[in-house]
């Protein structure tokens, strides 16, 4: 009989026998029964068959309009948090980040981020810290970014040249956005664009978007036949074995050849040198090395190019701010006639519209984050251990507590706001905060003020005759646009 087949056969009955558990489970809360009582008790909103196809970060919005900022949701075996307010925000990220620091666990990290060896999965431990200190000091921090101030320059000119020709004609900006972000970071990561980037990117997609998702045998994490039953893991298995091959070859590349672009060292050099050095406290060998270039490429692309498509997006929907932001631009810079890295700083407004930006389509909705220690208290309730907590910064960037007119594009809010993006204020949340903060940054905005400047300052921009912009979102750990922007730009002449 056809594998599938079996596999359906076999597949059929078990989740109906979980499905029925479930909802048992749901009505005796039995997983929970020797929790100390949570004062006056987590509210507990559904059951996994209500919930299946419901946990997006804006049906999750919704349901906290209802059921208040801390939401506990009955999964499977799987306790999950959802904080949904600022002050809770800050709780879980701040003030008890040594208790959330951990990772929540998932088939697709496990698969598709080598068991946890990586930075981003990792559980918060010796081995991150020593692996996240590494990434910090060798790529993400800012005298890194600055020393590949030539990549970024070399590909922002190819990403021009293209629209240049492009002159009248629509063109898919979503797709060369990508394009741009995915060819600096390969080139900083890896030391050149990899021959097999197409089916890089096209396994970082699927991944990303499985990662964001809720797939039914992480509900029920002891039940191993599950595991071995679903279809998601063997998809998986098959798109690691093709990536796997990919990382191989860019690590046996530079086995070869021990330097990066231009003469220089890149992480992977530094890490194959670690390596062979044993000079860690926690040796690496190949393995770690590629865990950590895939997560230096799949944390950094799809977030960067993310902003700068939505903001693009938000732009064309706008035209007062689209011309005021220009007009910022191209006054200072009239005389240059053009725009270079170092004069970004400059662009206040540009600065405030990347920050409203980032408060409507935060590309990281739900900050995926796990309870380390028992007994911690937010906002009264009690958080169980091991539970999965997210943080839905989608909804505190979108709360009318916070802000005046929360749908509405309008950079100016940010003028003269001590508001920034760093951790710091958390109504603002990008890149998350506290240990787990993103190391990148520094890394991913200079791949996104810069270009976006420069996009903004050599072309005038129109929507394809009878066409609107497309605001539907996709689905994944990162929130991007679903469908591609399709501009027509006019270089503009100074
Ligand atoms: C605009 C671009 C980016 C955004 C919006 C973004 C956002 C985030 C967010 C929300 C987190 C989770 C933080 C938390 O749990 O508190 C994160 C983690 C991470 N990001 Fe980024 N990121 C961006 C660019 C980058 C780049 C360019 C890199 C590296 C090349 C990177 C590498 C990482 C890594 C390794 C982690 C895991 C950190 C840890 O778990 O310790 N990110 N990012």
């Amino acid at each position: 009989m056809d594998p599938l087949v079996i596999t359906a056969l076999l597949l059929v009955p078990s989740l109906i026998f979980l499905i029925i558990n479930s909802l048992k489970s749901s009505k005796t809360s039995k997983t929970y029964e020797n929790l100390p009582p949570s004062p006056p008790g987590l509210p507990i909103i559904g059951n996994l068959h209500q919930l299946l196809g419901a946990l997006s970060h804006r049906a999750l919005t919704n349901l906290a309009k209802k059921c208040g900022p801390v939401m506990y949701l009955k999964l499977g075996s799987v306790p999950v948090v959802i904080i949904s307010s600022r002050e809770a925000a800050k709780e879980v990220l701040k003030i008890q980040d040594p208790a959330f620091c951990g990772r929540p666990e998932s088939i697709t990290s496990k698969i598709m981020w080598y068991n946890y060896i990586d930075i981003a999965f990792s559980p918060y431990n010796d081995y991150w810290k020593q692996m996240r200190k590494i990434c910090m000091m060798e790529m993400l921090s800012a005298k890194n970014v600055r020393s590949f101030a030539s990549i970024r320059e070399d590909e922002l000119s190819r990403l021009m040249n293209g629209l240049r020709d492009a002159s009248g004609r629509a063109v898919d900006l979503t797709e060369r956005v990508f394009w741009f972000t995915s060819s600096v970071t390969s080139r900083a990561a890896f030391g050149k664009v990899s021959r097999d980037r197409d089916t890089l990117i096209a396994i970082l997609k699927r991944a990303v978007e499985l990662a964001g998702g809720f797939l039914i045998a992480d509900f029920f994490p002891s039940f191993k036949l599950l595991h071995y039953l679903s279809w998601n893991r063997y998809q998986l298995i098959r798109m690691r074995n093709k990536l796997d091959k990919i990382l191989d070859s860019i690590v046996e590349d530079h086995k070869l050849k021990q330097s990066g672009e231009y003469g220089s060292e890149d992480i992977v050099d530094v890490l194959l040198r670690m390596a062979q050095n044993k000079e860690l406290e926690f040796p690496i060998n190949k393995e770690n090395i590629k865990a950590i270039i895939y997560d230096m490429f799949s944390a950094g692309v799809e977030t960067s190019s993310t902003v700068i498509d939505w903001t693009m997006a938000e732009l064309m929907r706008n035209p007062r701010v689209m011309a005021k932001v220009q007009a910022e631009m191209r006054e200072a810079f009239k005389d240059k006639g053009t725009i270079q890295e170092s004069d970004v700083q400059s662009l206040k407004y540009l600065k405030c519209v990347i920050k409203e930006s980032f408060r409507l389509h935060i590309p990281v909705a739900l900050v995926p984050r796990a309870c380390r220690e028992e007994g911690h208290v937010v906002e009264g309730y009690n958080i169980p251990l091991n539970s999965k907590v997210l943080v839905n910064a989608w909804a505190i960037g979108r709360d009318p507590k916070i802000w005046d007119e929360p749908e509405t594009f309008r950079p100016e809010r940010f003028e003269n706001s001590p508001i920034d993006y760093l951790g710091n204020h958390f109504e603002l949340l990008p890149f998350g905060a506290g240990r787990r903060i993103c190391p990148g940054v520094v890394f991913g905005m200079a791949n996104v003020d810069y270009p976006l400047a420069k996009l903004l300052f050599h072309f005038d921009w129109k929507l394809p005759e009878g066409k609107g912009v497309d605001m539907t979102e996709k689905d994944g750990l990162t929130i991007a646009r679903k469908n591609g922007l399709l501009l027509v730009p006019t270089p503009y002449k100074p």
